[in-house]
């Protein structure tokens, strides 16, 4: 019945590539699974691969990458739905427009995953560092490309310093309104 349903909600990890989106995403994914809800899953690389797959890593085509999650994002926390976003997204105003899209019909929360650059290149978990400092990626988020940190976000977290667990529990707290 539409005057029950409950008020959906978006979960927006944001943060270089390694700070830890998708292992985060993925624990927060599985303890809300247990405790019974569905969750919608819109992890940067599944998206490219899907949704955006003619789009590079230009700003042009991140910022329209960014613009198609928060519009999926909206469409499902329209119903009710829970989403859990993963996608470096490293311009400010696309994320703010990612937002207010949502904001049209539920709640957003930006998680800033402020993990620093040098341990995110030290974890390295996909090589893609390594291939940046030897300019085989002309244009790497961190290296080559800016990061702009969130003007505006409900959460930060660094991972270097903040276990897997205790991340995920404050993010969960974070989702439930405030009676
Ligand atoms: N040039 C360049 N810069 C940044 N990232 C790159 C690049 N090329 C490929 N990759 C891989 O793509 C993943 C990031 O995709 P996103 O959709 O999250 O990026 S964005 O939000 O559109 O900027 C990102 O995934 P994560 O490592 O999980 O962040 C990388 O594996
Ligand atoms: N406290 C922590 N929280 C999250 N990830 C961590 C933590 N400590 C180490 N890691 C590791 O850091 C890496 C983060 O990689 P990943 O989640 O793929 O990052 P991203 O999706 O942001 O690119 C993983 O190998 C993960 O096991």
């Amino acid at each position: 019945m539409a005057g029950t349903q409950q008020t959906g909600v978006t979960v927006f990890l944001t943060g270089l590539s390694g700070a830890g989106k998708s292992t985060i995403a993925d624990a927060l994914v599985a303890q809300l699974e247990a405790e019974g809800r569905e969750v919608t899953v819109l992890d940067g690389d599944v998206v490219r691969t899907h949704l955006s797959s003619e789009l590079d890593f230009s700003k042009e085509h991140r910022d329209l990458n960014i613009r198609r999650i928060g519009w999926v994002a909206g469409e499902v926390v329209k119903h009710g739905g829970t989403v859990v976003v993963a996608a470096i997204a490293p311009y400010d105003a696309a994320r703010e427009a990612a937002r207010a899209l949502v904001e049209e019909h539920g709640r957003f929360l930006l998680v800033h995953l402020a993990t620093p650059l040098e341990v995110c290149e030290q974890r390295d978990v996909k090589g893609l560092y390594a291939r940046a400092r030897a300019g085989e990626i002309p244009v790497f988020t961190g290296v080559s490309d800016p990061y702009e940190s969130p003007s505006r976000a409900e959460l930060t977290i660094d991972t270097s310093v903040t276990p897997l667990e205790e991340s995920v529990a404050r993010i969960r707290a974070a989702m439930d309104p405030v009676s």
